[in-house]
């Protein structure tokens, strides 16, 4: 064959992949799709630049993705150089005053920009809010009671300035994606009383997937998905299975937010929420838009 021939040939499998994609990509156009993208995922750069693309891919077939991205290792990091020390209860962190300045400047300015960048450099338009923009997450203080394994009493736990969405206004997503914008959500919250709540990236991503009654909650993480005690992937979760897992202890640490995160999610309005690995590169793609995606699917009952 000569060049020519080579290069037409090449053109002509490319164009019938694409034609044979079609009915692929149209499955979730006109849906919304919110991603969680947690700080884990953000470390390598190839996966985060396969990251942006599938969103500005998403955008391009009709989708209105919306990115709610976390940042705990960057807080971290912050966190040491300044010698400020964490705590974490089931997966939180407690927050106090300094500290909440401090995840502010890390989750809705370096963080923030960094993803909407992601996305931006994939030849889409990003725009990187926080949930205190456009009155996005309204924030109360979350407050833990939890029972001691002895005594059996109860107490309630401070853990600072840890905010739960307590409603969510859509307009300003609603504003951005009908522009042709697609929104990239620090999750930072606002009070009644001005006050900045932190609010863990999984909660604040189903509560906006709720909200918008979007079609999948994508929680993207570092495991392939909920793993059972022989670290076996569950292929899909029930709210029963989740609850004994929890109180077995086979879910722990940040997976038990995020499974209390997708199951509250369905309960709101959401169809279905997926926990899934962020390693894999495209794990968006995937996930929609072939068979070879599986993570942990939570549905509405
Ligand atoms: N049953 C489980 N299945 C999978 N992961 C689990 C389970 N229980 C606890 N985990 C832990 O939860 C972690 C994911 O939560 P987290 O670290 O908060 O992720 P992210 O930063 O992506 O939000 C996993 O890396 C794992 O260590
Ligand atoms: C209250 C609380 O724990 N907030 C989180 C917010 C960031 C987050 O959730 O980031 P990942 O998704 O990368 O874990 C924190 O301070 O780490």
């Amino acid at each position: 064959m000569s060049f020519d021939e080579d290069v037409l040939k090449n053109a002509r499998e490319q164009a019938a992949v694409l034609a044979n994609a079609l009915p692929f990509l149209r499955r979730y156009a006109g849906d919304t799709i919110v991603v969680k993208y947690g700080g884990h995922a953000m470390g390598e750069a190839a996966l985060a630049e396969a990251f942006g693309h599938d969103i500005a891919l998403l955008k391009l077939v009709g989708v209105n993705p919306v990115v709610v991205h976390g940042g705990g290792p960057q807080i971290n990091a912050m966190l040491e150089r300044l010698a400020i020390r964490s705590q974490f209860v089931d997966g939180l962190r407690i927050t106090d005053a300094a500290m909440v300045d401090v995840i502010e400047m890390v989750l809705s300015g370096s963080v923030n920009k960094q993803v909407a960048e992601l996305v931006n450099r994939a030849g889409a338009l990003a725009v990187g809010i926080s949930g205190k923009d456009g009155g996005l997450i309204r924030a109360r203080k979350l407050t833990r009671t939890v029972r001691d394994p002895d005594s059996r009493i109860e107490r309630v736990l401070d853990l600072g300035f840890v905010g739960e969405p307590e409603r969510i206004d859509t307009r300003v997503l609603y504003a951005l994606s009908g522009s042709g914008l697609i929104p990239v959500i620090a999750p930072v919250g606002q009070g009644a009383d001005g006050q900045t709540y932190n609010i863990n990236a999984d909660t604040a991503a189903g509560a906006v997937a709720g909200a918008l009654n979007a079609t999948r909650l994508l929680m993207l993480t570092d495991v392939p998905g909920v793993l059972d005690e022989n670290k076996q992937l569950i292929p899909e979760l029930t709210a029963e299975q989740a609850r004994r897992g929890i109180e077995s202890g086979m879910i722990s640490g940040g997976m038990i937010p995020k499974v209390e995160t997708c199951l509250e999610a369905v309960r709101a309005g959401a169809r279905a929420a997926v926990i899934l690995d962020g390693r894999v590169p495209h794990a968006v793609l995937l996930e929609l838009f072939t068979s070879a995606g599986p993570g942990t699917i939570i549905r509405a009952d």
